[in-house]
């Protein structure tokens, strides 16, 4: 039922008066973003490959002493391609056969970011709590498969590319992290993030597969585009997450996510806009799409009946800009790129005119978290 509604844009279209549809489009969605054309060639890629684009435009004023920063983010959410009981090769490349293509779309629409969904080249098999057989999909950050299949599109189209994947570290005891790549635009790795924490709620048992990295890391990557941060789905429950991000620089941060709509979809649409105003930067947030059902029964530890498929991925992928501004979402049931051309200079202008960091209190705030994680703490109440 959940999945039958495939966009909630549509339904405002749909029922609200035309008179009034700007004025409650701007309430809910902020200064209106203009549409960019879907050029020809992209067009033609998403009607042959039955996927859905979507494209948008914010501006920044002009200002006389720097030039625009103007960069194009692309965000593709998918369903996965074949069986979860086919081998793990035919799966994945199921799902790099169907990702060329919007890739291509991408490049032609001219992206300069791109980043795809949490794990994106395997079905969310975590529910199970199985290893057999999807720890196989972890792989090598630097030689693994799908590292080497986006290495050829980023210099292709002079691409910066996150690519957040199940990683296996060959060097260090071969464990299993979840790991966004970062991919220059020629191709090259420039760093990757490992996801900071790890979710033990619902169905998702990702701790039995892999654990928080330690120290607890915000890397920023200094990219051909602009300064970019990863913070992988569960982590946009945490503002000082997001901070942490902001405090190193980021201008763009990306939420490659995998949630299912009974557990977070009314979440989904507040906390990358959330996270965008209060941290001074862009938010790309990207949500897997379909029903992925698995061989084996598996239960969610709150006595229900169990099951073998994770419930409705509700896709939904949107920009989030610094000033409360974000995009229409992509549908809530297919394949999708969302392509928003940016000028990064909103970024000061919209921390000049509301001071968010100059009167943030980062050190007594720093001091307060301190002093609640010691075991000294004593809470400050008033009252009985
Ligand atoms: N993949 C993941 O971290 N999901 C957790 C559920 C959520 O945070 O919505």
């Amino acid at each position: 039922m959940a999945a039958e509604i495939h966009n909630v844009d549509d339904i405002l279209e749909a029922h609200i008066p035309a008179e009034e549809l700007a004025e409650v489009k701007r309430i809910l969605y902020g200064s209106p973003c203009g549409e960019i054309e879907v050029v020809d060639a992209a067009a033609q890629l998403s009607a042959d490959n039955d996927f859905e684009i979507k494209a948008y435009q914010y501006n920044a004023k002009p200002e006389s002493t720097r030039p625009p920063r103007i960069v194009r983010i692309g965000l593709i959410q998918n369903t996965i391609a074949a069986e979860t009981t086919e081998p793990i090769e035919v799966q994945r490349d199921a799902i790099f056969a169907k990702i060329a293509p919007i890739i291509d779309a991408a490049g032609e629409m001219g992206v300069n970011v791109l980043c795809l969904q949490e794990a994106w080249p395997m079905p969310f098999a975590f529910c199970t709590r199985e290893k057999h057989p999807w720890c196989e999909f972890a792989e090598d950050v630097k030689t693994g498969p799908s590292t080497r299949f986006l290495a050829a599109f980023a210099k292709k189209y002079d691409m910066v590319i996150v690519s957040p994947i199940l990683e296996r570290d060959e060097v260090h005891l071969e464990t299993i992290w979840n790991t966004a790549v970062v991919i220059d635009h020629r191709g090259e790795v420039l760093g990757r993030h490992r996801k900071n924490h790890i979710p033990r709620v619902g169905d998702f048992n990702e701790s039995t597969y892999y654990m928080e990295p330690k120290p607890l890391r915000h890397e920023v990557f200094e990219t051909k585009y602009g300064r970019i941060g990863i913070n992988i789905c569960y982590g946009r429950h945490f503002p000082l997450n997001w901070q942490g991000l902001a405090l190193n620089g980021a201008e763009i941060v990306f939420n490659p996510s995998a949630t299912v709509g009974a557990l977070s979809e009314p979440m989904w649409a507040i906390e990358a806009r959330n996270a965008a105003i209060a941290n001074n930067y862009f938010v790309g947030a990207i949500n897997r799409v379909g029903t992925e059902t698995f061989p084996n029964e598996f239960s969610s530890g709150n006595g229900k009946p169990a099951h073998k498929d994770f419930g409705h991925f509700y896709g939904s992928s949107y920009i989030a800009a610094p000033n409360a501004s974000r995009t229409p979402g992509l549908s809530r049931t297919r394949d999708g790129l969302l392509v928003t051309e940016v000028d990064l200079n909103l970024s000061r202008q919209v921390r000049d005119l509301w001071c968010l960091n100059m009167t943030a209190r980062l050190d007594e705030y720093g001091e307060k978290i301190s002093a609640a994680a010691s075991d000294e703490f004593t809470p400050e109440r008033i009252g009985k």
